[in-house]
């Protein structure tokens, strides 16, 4: 069996770009048009590896964890992002170049400029340039020029430090960076003007009137927050539980550049697991505490450093590295599941929110950083504790009651202040009013209530509504008393923990981390995908298109079809060889052939894409093999046991 080095020829960039363009997994939208930026469609190669993502998350997540599935509209009328916080929030900073009116993201201008400029620092040092940067150069080259100029040490640890705290900068903040380190658009030249915010989201109308404002939505949660209600009661009021949702999501991106990378128009898979805010313990936390993650917490960030840690999950959750076992749960789940597909582990790691990165009502946040030559370190899942936010908001916003009502096995008995009121007394003295003169005393405390009680036993109070008007009340209207309640039900709003992916920006690290080639200076491009996710898992290759081949071609197609596994028959007119460079393209991981030898004999040969390893056996036990392999059930090691090694010469035609 032979072994294959990977890395042994240095990546390209260039290389897998013409890849995925040949082999169409996916290419500019409205392309004969012109395209239009951060638009992509996705060719049959791409489509297939996005389904098979897809369908390994809904096995990993829905079915693993037995969660609720959903799929919510897109439009959305306007109030919902009201409530969420979207209208006002859901905002980039952006600049404006002087000139030439050129729009750039803020924070974007200030990473690309900073980091040419210590990438030119390195080159003038002699040094060479960093990993993630290697090839990144070129394209950096265009937009932000790295010229070879030292910079003084204090100004390396600077730039350094502000890359490393980046995105816990306001916009005006950004603006400061700009002027204080003369940042200028690298494309002109011209000085940027001052950041301005830019809502992402999309704006539209709903119905023929144009009354009803709506909105792309930007990410499917809202929809599982609408229907949280719902949800309760399918799960037959029990919490906790966690909806999930695989849908396309919309935002208008200042100037997306980097392919797959920033697109407007994508497909997340989100999850909302609704807890107890008393018990974020997680039931199967066990089974994930030993594993060990590359973490980036937020303390090393703000000091300006970007120097990871290995923990495990169990000592993170302990040492309060991470806030709480169930969202330690999902952080290793989400590890697992990315290693799964084909993510290379040593290009992933967990980097926390700063404080002004996180929305002030999260209690933590991390995201899963996936190294890729366009973006360095990118964000491709989210996963955050949003605490009881977003329930409490559409509640307060729709007077809908969104709270889990759980029934004590003791009840909870409690003393505590109530105002009883003498209606007649009240609605004589203060007739339209009462009814916000009770709500304004109701709403009082514990402490509020008692103050009014000494008030009152003085001769009379003031009280000050909702609307700020002022009343004074007399003991004849009302009389505090401590009384005693028993409760037999707890009511609150449950927490969320938040697992977000970008299927589109995992996808693209994927093809990434799997393309390799053969040749340092030939067009040989292998995309080892693994074959879960692979589009395609076994190539047919009969050796010619004779007639005589095709009874075998159809039988092996159809066992092959019977068994759930996804096969293609290539009978192209070009020899084997390019037959099978073609598949290595389309990252096929296995390939049979069909020769005289198979109608003489009824044997077929296996090949396996990365080795290019050959094996032979008879047809049933050809199949055999490929179908577990394909399944997962054997490894190639395994299978190498069975079928014995084919070294014969390529059968003539
Ligand atoms: N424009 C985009 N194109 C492709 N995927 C995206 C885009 N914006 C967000 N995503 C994906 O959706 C996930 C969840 O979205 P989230 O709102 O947390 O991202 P974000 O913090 O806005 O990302 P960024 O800071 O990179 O703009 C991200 O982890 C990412 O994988």
């Amino acid at each position: 069996m032979s072994t294959v080095n990977k890395t042994a020829h240095a990546f390209d960039k260039a290389r897998l770009d013409a890849l995925l363009n040949r082999r169409f997994f996916y290419a500019p939208a409205f392309e004969i048009y012109g395209g239009v930026a951060g638009l992509y469609d996705y060719g049959p190669p791409g489509s297939s590896l996005q389904a098979n993502i897809i369908s390994e998350w809904r096995r990993h997540f829905i079915v693993e964890e037995s969660m609720l599935e959903l799929d919510t509209t897109i439009m959305t009328p306007a109030p919902v992002f009201e409530s969420s916080g979207h209208v006002a929030r859901f905002a980039d900073w952006m600049v404006k170049d002087s000139g030439n009116g050129e729009v750039l993201r803020a924070d974007h201008l200030v990473k690309n400029v900073l980091e040419a400029r210590l990438e030119g620092d390195r080159e003038a040092r002699g040094a060479a340039p960093v990993a993630a940067a290697a090839d990144e150069k070129k394209k950096k080259k265009k937009q932000a020029k790295s010229t070879a100029v030292k910079l003084d040490d204090a100004v390396v640890a600077e730039y350094e430090s502000i890359l490393a705290q980046l995105d816990n900068y306001t916009g005006p903040e950004l603006g400061g960076l700009m002027r204080t380190h003369t940042i200028t658009n690298p494309s002109s030249g011209n000085p940027v003007g001052e950041p301005q915010q830019f809502n992402l989201m999309f704006a539209s109308s709903i119905g023929p009137t144009g009354q009803h404002p709506g909105f792309l939505r930007p990410e499917t949660a809202q929809g599982h927050f609408l229907n949280f209600s719902r949800l309760l009661e399918f799960n037959n009021g029990r919490v906790p539980f966690a909806s999930a949702q695989v849908g396309r999501a919309f935002r208008n991106e200042i100037s997306p550049r980097a392919g797959l990378i920033r697109v407007r128009e994508f497909t997340m898979a989100e999850i909302e697991h609704f807890v107890d805010p008393l018990d974020k313990s997680h039931p199967r936390f066990a089974e994930v505490a030993d594993v060990e993650l590359v973490l980036l917490d937020k303390y090393v960030q703000a000091a300006g450093q970007s120097t990871t840690r290995v923990m495990t999950v169990g000592a993170a959750v302990a040492d309060g590295v991470i806030a709480n076992e169930t969202l330690g749960y999902f952080v290793a789940r989400i590890y697992a599941f990315l290693l799964h597909i084909g993510i290379d582990p040593a290009r992933l790691r967990f980097r926390q929110h700063m404080a002004n990165e996180m929305a002030h009502y999260a209690a933590d946040c991390w995201d899963a950083e996936i190294q890729n030559s366009v973006g360095g370190w990118t964000e491709c899942v989210g996963c955050a504790d949003r605490a009881a936010y977003d329930l409490s908001v559409h509640a307060a916003a729709t007077k809908q009651s969104l709270v889990v009502r759980e029934a004590l096995k003791e009840p909870v008995v409690e003393e505590r202040a109530v105002a009883e009121w003498d209606k007649k007394a009240l609605g004589k003295a203060f007739k339209g009013d009462a009814g916000a003169v009770t709500s304004a005393v109701e709403a009082l405390d514990e402490a509020g209530l008692m103050r009014l009680k000494g008030e009152l036993a003085q001769g009379s109070a003031t009280i000050k509504t909702a609307a700020g008007k002022e009343f004074t009340l007399e003991p004849t209207m009302l009389a505090i008393e401590r009384k005693t309640f028993k409760t037999f039900v707890r009511e609150y709003v449950p927490n969320v923990i938040e697992p977000s992916f970008g299927v589109g920006r995992i996808l693209y690290c994927l093809l990434e981390h799997s393309f390799w080639s053969r040749e340092q200076d030939v067009d040989r491009g292998v995309l080892s995908l693994p074959a879960v996710v692979a589009p395609t898992k076994v190539l047919i290759v009969p050796l010619s298109a004779r007639a005589e081949f095709d009874p075998l071609v159809k039988e092996v197609s159809l066992r092959l079809r019977k068994a759930g596994v996804h096969a293609r028959v290539d009978d192209s007119n070009t020899s084997i060889g390019k037959r099978y460079s073609r598949n290595d393209e389309l990252g096929t991981p296995f390939g049979v052939t069909l020769d005289f030898a198979s109608v003489q004999n009824r044997t077929m040969t296996l090949r396996e894409r990365d080795t290019m390893d050959q094996r032979i056996g008879a047809i049933d036990d050809v199949l055999g093999a490929v179908v577990a392999l394909v399944q997962g059930a054997i490894t190639w090691e395994e299978a190498c046991a069975r079928l014995p090694r084919y070294d014969g010469v390529q059968a003539v035609e």
